[in-house]
């Protein structure tokens, strides 16, 4: 039976040392770390994630400011918000919660957060830098960055020798994934809905990263014996066992399955979830010490 990857203990972790040195930066800058979370619009799993990323900020010592904007919002006018908190002191990072409204055009909007405040890590500059190997002046997308951590308490940080894949080619996750496996030594392949014989490729991975979108999508076959396996999917399903009108979540990975072939696996939920909001707080704490010339933590 593979070894659960209990991302809320490495999460509990990585805040426990978030909130040191945000005291610390306190203490010797009396500069508190600030992170501004923009959101468009209703939809509800979003309100969830930036209720809960406002809650973790707070809990780190930070400035937590959440700009709530009704789904009418034009496109002039959030570009303006996103201006301002750019020219805010104290605001170190800022993210616009995404997906914002159909009319919304994210990429012009996410171009405007000034790089060096850009915790989500989806600016030209911050994807470039990853792109080029420089991992130390940029800020890296906080789900594959929190994929990364797990990654390194199963195999450590040289992944060299091992064969990665990746399925998915978002901005957000897939491409920067890619990214850090090849940073780490890892022979990457990408791979998405357009690949040719996916559970083919899949069998060939030491390390399997599964962000297709598609609910257990990862069959027990696709996952070669004794392999890590990290689950990014989220789908929520309805779940009448537990009482009228509940839910549950699921993941792109069959896992009672899965969990019978793979070496160490990522559970859906407290996996990479707790991950993503727990390197947010390390994006802005990194973003502020390097605003105020203090030594960057390794988180
Ligand atoms: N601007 C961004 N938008 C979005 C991002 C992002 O990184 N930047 N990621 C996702 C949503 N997301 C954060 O925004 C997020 C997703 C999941 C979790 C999480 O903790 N999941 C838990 C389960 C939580 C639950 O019960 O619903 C888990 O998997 O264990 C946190 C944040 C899209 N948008």
């Amino acid at each position: 039976m593979a070894k659960r990857i209990d991302g809320k203990a490495i999460a509990a972790d990585v805040i426990g040392k978030v909130t040191a040195a945000s005291a610390a930066l306190k203490a010797e800058k009396d500069v508190v770390p600030g992170l501004a979370v923009v959101i468009v619009g209703d939809d509800p799993a979003s309100h969830t994630y930036v209720a809960a990323k406002g809650r973790r900020a707070k809990e780190c010592g930070f400035h937590s400011v959440q700009v709530t904007l009704p789904a009418e919002t034009s496109q002039a006018e959030l570009e303006q918000v996103v201006r301002e908190l750019n020219d805010d002191p104290t605001i170190h990072g800022i993210l616009v919660q995404l997906p914002l409204p159909a009319h919304l055009d994210e990429f012009p909007v996410i171009q405007l957060i000034r790089p060096e405040k850009d915790v989500d890590g989806l600016s030209i500059v911050n994807a470039g830098k990853l792109a080029l190997g420089d991992t130390k002046t940029g800020l890296i997308s906080c789900t594959p960055a929190g994929a990364m951590v797990l990654i390194r308490s199963i195999h450590g940080s040289d992944l060299s020798g091992l064969d990665a894949v990746v399925i998915g080619r978002s901005n957000l996750f897939g491409k920067p994934m890619g990214q850090l496996l090849l940073q780490a030594n890892a022979t990457v392949t990408m791979a998405h809905s357009r690949t040719a014989d996916l559970p083919e490729i899949c069998r060939r991975a030491d390390i399997l990263i599964a962000a297709t979108g598609r609910a257990e999508m990862v069959k027990a076959d696709w996952v070669k014996p004794g392999a890590t396996v990290i689950d990014v999917g989220i789908t929520r399903i309805p779940a009448p066992e537990r009482g009228e009108g509940k839910t549950r979540l699921i993941g792109d990975v069959d896992y009672a399955a899965v969990e019978k072939v793979a070496g160490a696996i990522t559970p859906v939920p407290g996996g990479v979830g707790p991950m993503t909001i727990t390197m947010l707080m390390a994006n802005t704490m990194i973003a502020a010490c390097r605003d105020n010339g203090v030594t960057v933590p390794d988180f």
